[in-house]
C-alpha cells in the first residue's frame, strides 16, 4: 500500500531522515517511535506530501506520491496532525463538515444527504456528538483532539496519519482511540500510521514499529523485537526495562528512576526482626521484590514487611486472605506492604541463617512443621487433599539483582535443598511410609533488593545458588532437629 524507498528529508543543509526504506501493508497499524528531534514528524509530514523528498522516493497504491492531485490525495489519506489547531472558531460540527471537502465537487455544492450521515457517524464514532453545536475553541484539548479525529474519519480514509494521537487525551479515551484504530484497520482494511511517544500503547496496539534514532533506522519489526531495554536504553538514553504485560502477550515498559540512598548499611542490616509465639515478622526500610507461594503477596511483587505467623494446628477458614488482613489490621499493620505466609510450626524452633562471603549477602529463615510430609513421587496414592497447617516455610532474602528466570532457578534450588534435607533428617510421609521430599502446604519466598551485585542465574551449580542451597539445607535441617525435639522423636 505505502512504500518508503532510501528516503531523505532534511532542512536546509541539515539532514533530518537519512536513508528510511519500509513497506507498511493495507490494514496495517505501524508505530514510529523515537526520541524527541529523531525525525518522526518531519518523516510522517513527507508520507503526507507536505514535505519535500530529498532523496528516494514514496509510493502509494503503486504510484509515486508526487503525482498525486492535492484533493485526489485526501480522498484516500487523512492526517490528523501533532498541534490541534486553536484558531478555529467554527462550531464542532462544521470542522467535521470539513472532512468531506474532498468529496464536493464544486464550491457551490452542498452537503449531501450521504455526506451528513457520515459526519453524524463520525460524531458518535469518536464520543463528539454532545457538543457538535459547541465553538471548538470552547474545548478542552482532549475534546478538541477527538474533534480533529472525527473530521479525519468523514474523510473515510485508506490511510490514516496520526501525529501523537493520545496526547492530550485521559487513559480512558488513549485506549479508546487506540481500540477503535485497532478496529477499524480489522473491519475496514484501514492503514494507520502514527507518531506514538507511549512505547507501551506503541507495544499494545501496533502490528510493527519504526525506531528512529536521528533520523536513521534502528529496529523495524514487530514490538517484541523492538521493545528490548538494550535498543531503547541506548536511544533514549534513560534506565528503562522490557518485561511482560501480565495479561496480553506484549512488551512492558517500565523506567527505573534514580535511587537515592542515605545510608552505607547493607539492606540486609536494616532488616528488623521480631520473633516471638505469634509470629517472626522482618521489616524493611525499602521494598524487597519477592516471588512467593504466601498466602497474601503471592506472585512476584514488591514488600517491606514479612510476616511468617503461627496459627492452631486446626485452623480452618473460608477465606485465608482476608482473614490474615483482619488478624494484620489488628495488629496494625499494613496488609498492603505484607508478604504472609502461616505455619502451626512453633516459631522458637524457626532457624535462621546469615551468609555474607564477599558479594554474597543472604539471609534464609526456615520454620519447620512435618507432620504433613508428603514423598511426591508417591503423593497420587494419599487420600483426597485436606488443607493442614503443619507446614515448612522457607523465605530466602538476596542483596542482588535477578532476573524473573533466576527467581524461578533460585526456587528450584530452594525446593531440591529442601527436599534433601527432609531426606537426610529420614521425614517419613505416613500414608505411604516412604521418605517425604516436602509437606502438602509448604511455601516459599525467594526476595532480592535488585540492587547491586547482578546475579543471571541461581541453579544449584551457580555462585548464588551454592550459598541458597547451603544455607536451605541447614536450615530446614536444624529447624526439623529442633522440632523433633520438641515432639521427643
Ligand atoms: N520547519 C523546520 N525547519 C528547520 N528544522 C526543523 C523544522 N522542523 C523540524 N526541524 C528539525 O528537524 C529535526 C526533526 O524534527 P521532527 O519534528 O521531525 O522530530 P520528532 O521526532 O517528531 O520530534 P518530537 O518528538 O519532539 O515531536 C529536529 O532537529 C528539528 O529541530
Amino acid at each position: 500500500m505505502i512504500t518508503i524507498d532510501n528516503l531523505t528529508l532534511g532542512y536546509g543543509e541539515k539532514k533530518v531522515i537519512e536513508s528510511v526504506s519500509f513497506a507498511v501493508e493495507k490494514g496495517e497499524i505501524f508505530g514510529i517511535v523515537g526520541p524527541n528531534g529523531s525525525g518522526k514528524t518531519t518523516l510522517l509530514k513527507a508520507i503526507s506530501g507536505g514535505q519535500d523528498v530529498r532523496e528516494g522516493f514514496i509510493e502509494i497504491n503503486q504510484r509515486s506520491l508526487a503525482s498525486y492531485h492535492s484533493k485526489e490525495l485526501a480522498q484516500i489519506m487523512a492526517v490528523l496532525p501533532q498541534q490541534s489547531e486553536t484558531a478555529f472558531t467554527y462550531a464542532v460540527w462544521d470542522v467535521v463538515a470539513l472532512g468531506r471537502y474532498p468529496y464536493q465537487k464544486g464550491w457551490l455544492q452542498g452537503l449531501t444527504a450521504e455526506d451528513k450521515d457520515i459526519i453524524h457517524k463520525a460524531l458518535i464514532q469518536t464520543g463528539t456528538e454532545p457538543f457538535k453545536d459547541k465553538p471548538l475553541q470552547a474545548l478542552s484539548g482532549g475534546e478538541r483532539q477527538r474533534v480533529l479525529l472525527a473530521r479525519a474519519l468523514a474523510q473515510e480514509p485508506e490511510i490514516l496519519l496520526l501525529d501523537e494521537p493520545t496526547n492530550h487525551l485521559d487513559v480512558s479515551y488513549q485506549m479508546s482511540l487506540m481500540n477503535s484504530l485497532k478496529q477499524w484497520s480489522r473491519d475496514r482494511n484501514l492503514t494507520v500510521i502514527a507518531v506514538l511517544h507511549d512505547l507501551n500503547m506503541a507495544s499494545l496496539y501496533c502490528d510493527r514499529v519504526l525506531l528512529l534514532d536521528e533520523g536513521q533506522t534502528i529496529a523495524l519489526n514487530e514490538p517484541r523485537h523492538v521493545m528490548k531495554t538494550d535498543h531503547l536504553t541506548h536511544v533514549y538514553k534513560t534506565p528503562l526495562e522490557c518485561g511482560e504485560h501480565p495479561s496480553v502477550p506484549s512488551p512492558l515498559i517500565t523506567f527505573v528512576p534514580e535511587q537515592n540512598h542515605e545510608t552505607n548499611l547493607s539492606p540486609i542490616d536494616q532488616l528488623t526482626i521480631d520473633r516471638n509465639e505469634k509470629w517472626i515478622k522482618v521489616t524493611s526500610p525499602t521494598r524487597w521484590k519477592a516471588l512467593s507461594s504466601a498466602v497474601l503477596g503471592a506472585g512476584f511483587s514488591w514488600h517491606n514487611t514479612f510476616v511468617n505467623r503461627h496459627v492452631h494446628k486446626d485452623y480452618q477458614c473460608d477465606d485465608v486472605g482476608e482473614e490474615f488482613k483482619h488478624f494484620l489490621e489488628a495488629h496494625h499493620v499494613s496488609a498492603t506492604d505484607v508478604l504472609g505466609m502461616m505455619t502451626a510450626a512453633m516459631l522458637e524452633d524457626g532457624t535462621i541463617l546469615r551468609s555474607n562471603e564477599k558479594d554474597m549477602n543472604l539471609l534464609v529463615m526456615v520454620t519447620a512443621g512435618t507432620s504433613n510430609a508428603v514423598d511426591a513421587a508417591r503423593a497420587h496414592e494419599h487420600p483426597a487433599f485436606v488443607q493442614q497447617i503443619g507446614t515448612i516455610n522457607t523465605w530466602v532474602f538476596i542483596e542482588g539483582k535477578l532476573p524473573e528466570s533466576a527467581y524461578v532457578q533460585a526456587l528450584m534450588t530452594v525446593t531440591e535443598a529442601k527436599a534433601k534435607a527432609m531426606h537426610d533428617e529420614e521425614i517419613m510421609d505416613a500414608s505411604t511410609q516412604t521418605i517425604a521430599t516436602g509437606t502438602s502446604t509448604d511455601s516459599v519466598m525467594i526476595a532480592a533488593t535488585q540492587e547491586g551485585t547482578k546475579f543471571p542465574y541461581a541453579g544449584t551449580i551457580t555462585p548464588i545458588g551454592k550459598v541458597v542451597a547451603k544455607l536451605v539445607y541447614d536450615a530446614t535441617r536444624e529447624a526439623i532437629v529442633r522440632n523433633k525435639r520438641r515432639r521427643g522423636v
